[in-house]
This record gives structure tokens, sequence and C-alpha cells, in this order.
């Protein structure tokens, strides 16, 4: 049994972040027993427990001290208070890895005020519930203090954390966790809101909810699975699905004409733009 496979893990924070990750870990058979998710309200936490067996406390001091790898799973807002609450009620992270979801807030904001600890960014996404997350991982641990060896260890506990889930891409910069949180990490916000307009559209043309919402999620599917064909580039599969002339190029000239590209490029700037205004949090 590896090493990864003895660690208690704590969740400060159980909402839609942190029980997708709970839940793939679970799914991928990771012991409910050795997951430990606090919640400000006892609602969640109980549907998390009911759900995947995990253990849960409404405390996150005592969560805390019995894990090794604390994963901090609050609003980017609430970090600063819940951390300074945390070291005032004497939370000790000495020993622990410590491993942030939160989008924007840099390295510094936290140790100011939990101090020199063990550190890694993770900026996670919500397909981690089903096995196919994306994780950026940036280590913000200093290297000085701390020495190559704790390290490159706690970036095997965080890959195989992460791994649990999905796939990971280690980050050499710590702004380059703005520019993923604005493709993987949102990026499934885009994709739901798409298969939204387009199943308002069909149910326009007079298709049930149900043969509506079917047509798009098997489309969705589909064509993702698609793109892993090697052969086949994106812009390849795109134009095996276009007649010239015909009507998948008459939609398409349409989304041209309204410069998709240019869209989606504004819209992930400003992603990029608000997570660096959150850094201010
Ligand atoms: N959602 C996403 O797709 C992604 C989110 N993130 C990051 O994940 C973090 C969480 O986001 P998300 O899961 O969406 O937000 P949620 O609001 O769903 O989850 C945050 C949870 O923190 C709980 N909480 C608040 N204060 C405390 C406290 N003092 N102690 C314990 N728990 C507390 C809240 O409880 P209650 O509801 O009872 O107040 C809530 O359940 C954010 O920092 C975000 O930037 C990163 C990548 C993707
Ligand atoms: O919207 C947010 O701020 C977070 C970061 C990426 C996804 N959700």
């Amino acid at each position: 049994m590896s090493q990864q496979n003895n660690l208690t893990y704590a969740f400060i924070g159980a909402g839609n972040m942190s029980g997708a990750i709970i839940g793939g870990m679970v799914n991928s058979g990771v012991n409910p027993q050795s997951i430990i998710a606090t919640n400000r309200t006892a609602e969640k936490q109980a549907k998390l427990k009911a759900k995947f067996g995990i253990v849960t406390d409404l405390d996150n001091l005592s969560a805390i001290a019995k894990a090794d790898v604390v994963i901090l799973g609050v609003k980017p807002q609430m970090m600063a208070d819940v951390l300074a609450d945390l070291v005032e009620k004497g939370a000790d992270f000495s020993d622990k890895l410590v491993v942030t979801v939160a989008a924007g807030l840099l390295v510094k904001r936290y140790t100011d005020i939990i101090g020199n600890v063990r550190f890694i960014r993770c900026m996670p996404n919500t397909p981690s519930l089903v096995g196919h997350g994306i994780s950026g991982l940036y280590t913000g641990t200093d290297k000085e203090a701390f020495g190559p060896d704790v390290l490159a260890a706690d970036k095997v506990t965080a890959t195989a954390l992460f791994e649990h889930v999905g796939n990971v891409v280690w980050l050499e910069k710590e702004s380059d966790i703005d520019q993923l949180a604005a493709v993987s990490g949102s990026g499934p916000a885009y994709f739901f809101a798409f298969m939204e307009a387009m199943a308002n559209k069909a149910k326009e043309f007079g298709f049930s909810e149900e043969i509506a919402n079917l047509m798009v999620q098997e489309t969705a599917m589909g064509a993702a699975k698609m793109t892993y064909d090697k052969e086949n580039s994106f812009a390849q599969l795109r134009e095996n699905v276009t007649s010239p002339g015909g009507s998948t190029a008459a939609a398409l000239n349409v989304f041209n004409k309204n410069q998709l590209q240019n869209t989606v490029n504004e819209a992930l700037d400003a992603a990029v733009t608000r997570a660096q205004e959150m850094s201010k949090f």
C-alpha cells in the first residue's frame, strides 16, 4: 500500500467544488473514512455523508487536527476571515500540506495569515465528480525553508490526490492559475450555457423538454468523445460535419458573423481580469 493511501484529507467548506472532488475521490476508490468535510451549515455535509460515506465535522479545528492534507474550499471573499478565525483558535498547520482551490487569492495572502506552511494552489473544476477533472497545480511552498525533498514529496501527494479525479497540470508561474481557471475552471459553465441555449431553441422548435435535453446531451457527449481520436483536430472534426453550402455551414456562418472567436477571447480575458481583481479579497 502506497503512503498516499494512508493519508487523511480535511475539506474546509463542503460546497460545489469540494463536493465534486470528494465524489470523484470516492468514486475512484479512495477510502471515504479518510475524507473529512466541514461546512458552515450542516445540510450539505449531511448530503455528502449520505451519498459518499465520508466523515463530517462541524468544527474546522478538529477536522484540521486529524488531517495530513487540508483542502480549503470556501469562497475567496470568506477565506481571510475563515483562516484568521482558525489561527485565533490555535489551528496548527505545521505538519500539514495545505491546498487551496480558491480562485484569485495569491499564496502570500494565505501565508501572511497562517504562516510559512507547505502550500499548494489548485484550480480544479467540477467534472472532477465524474473523473474528468482538470486540476492546475502550483506549489507555493517556500523552497528555501522546506527544501527540495519535502517539495517533491508534496508534489507527489497532490498529484495523486487530483489524479483520483482526472488530469493534473503543474504550473510554473502563479499567474498561470488565472489563465487555466479561465479555460478549464470556468469552462464547464460555458458548455452548460451553450447546452442551455441549444435546448431552449430545440424546445422552441416544438420538441419536448426530455427530447430536447437528450439531443443536446448526446450530441455534446458524442462530440467530446470524438475529439479523443488523435487523427482529427477539432477543426477537422468540424469540417467533417460541414458540407459546403449545406445547413451546418449556414449555422456556422452565423457564429462567425457574430464573431465567435472574438467573443470567446473577450470572455476568457474577462475571467482572467476578474481573478486578478479577486486576488485583493
Ligand atoms: N464551483 C466551481 O466550479 C469552482 C470553484 N472553485 C473555488 O472553490 C471554492 C468554493 O467554491 P464553490 O464550491 O463553488 O462554493 P460553495 O459556496 O458551493 O462552497 C463553499 C462552502 O464553504 C462553506 N463555508 C463557508 N464558511 C465556512 C466556514 N467558516 N467553515 C466551513 N465551511 C464554510 C459554505 O457553507 P454554507 O453554504 O453553509 O455557507 C459552502 O458550502 C471557491 O474558492 C472557488 O473559487 C475553483 C474552481 C471551480
Ligand atoms: O467562478 C469562479 O470564481 C470559480 C473559479 C473557476 C470556477 N469557479
